[in-house]
């Protein structure tokens, strides 16, 4: 069985890949100093509270968080004997590399779910990932990622508006039932999830007139759903999106070794 891990800058969410559908998927904050061991305890102890039996053969990891690898690497070398395939490493293949600038460095996790989005939904694609950072990543019509958008997450806005307002308090992302609040609280949700909806509409319509074609669009992380709710842009809301991007790379690498 296939452990994936996709680390983001808040959370690392591991799944179990049975080789036909995932039997478990956990998620854990994001934390470069939990150890190995740390991870194997808490993994373990879900296995077996949850009753799963996985035996564990294969691992791939995604992280945007450079300094997490290290221990994620000594936990599926240690505890699960296979040396983990890193998305972004040379020595990880992708079936289309990307067209970016030369020495850039795309987001792995970008690029996981350009793989997943093409095959999922073919070329001339935008992914929205609702992450810590909100990003855009633009398919071509041969799979390949060819560049996109990196916003401030919505709840960085959140937070950086209350950090820097001595009245404004913290407060959770919200639909609100009216864009003009008559409090403060409705304001700021007003202000955060209307504004939201506008930025990416304008950022999919801006990159739809560049492209000059008409490009689906999908959404995935765990505010996509709570933002389709405020608008039509997206063809289709999908949690599993870097899970499943794991999967297919780990897929194609095997099949090209
Ligand atoms: N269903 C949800 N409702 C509200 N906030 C959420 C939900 N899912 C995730 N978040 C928040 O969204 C932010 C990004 O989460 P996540 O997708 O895990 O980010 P990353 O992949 O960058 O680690 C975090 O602040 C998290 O607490
Ligand atoms: C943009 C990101 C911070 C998003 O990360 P996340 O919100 O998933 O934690 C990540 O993809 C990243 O660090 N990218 C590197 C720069 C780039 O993709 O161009
Ligand atoms: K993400």
């Amino acid at each position: 069985m296939l452990l994936a891990i996709d680390c983001g800058n808040t959370n690392t969410v591991f799944s179990i890949w049975n080789g036909a559908k995932f039997i478990a998927t956990w998620r854990i904050a994001t934390d470069h100093k939990r150890t190995a061991d740390e991870y194997f305890v808490w993994l373990s102890s879900l296995l077996m509270l949850t009753k799963t039996e996985a035996a564990i053969t294969e691992a791939i990891i995604s992280s945007t968080v450079p300094r997490v690898v290290f221990n994620l690497r000594v936990l599926c070398n240690r505890y699960f004997d296979c040396r983990p395939l890193v998305v972004g490493k040379p020595e990880c293949n992708l079936p289309v590399p990307p067209r970016v600038d030369q020495g850039t460095t795309v987001g792995p996790d970008r690029l996981v779910n350009t793989v997943a989005g093409f095959n999922r939904h073919g070329g001339n694609l935008i992914v929205v990932d609702f992450g810590t950072a909100t990003t855009f990543d633009v398919v071509d019509h041969d799979g390949a990622y060819v560049g996109g958008v990196i916003a401030p997450g919505v709840n960085l806005s959140l937070e950086a508006l209350h950090m820097a307002a001595a009245a404004l308090p913290h407060i959770d992302v919200a639909k609100p039932a009216r864009a003009i609040g008559t409090n403060t609280v409705a304001c700021m949700q007003s202000g955060v999830y209307w504004g939201y909806v506008g930025l990416v509409e304008g950022i999919v319509r801006e990159v739809r007139r560049e492209r000059d074609m008409p490009m689906k669009v999908i959404a995935t992380g765990g505010l996509a759903s709570l933002f389709a709710q405020g608008t039509d842009l997206f063809h289709a809301i999908e949690d599993d999106l870097t899970m499943h991007g794991l999967v297919l790379i780990n897929q194609y690498n095997k099949e090209t070794a």
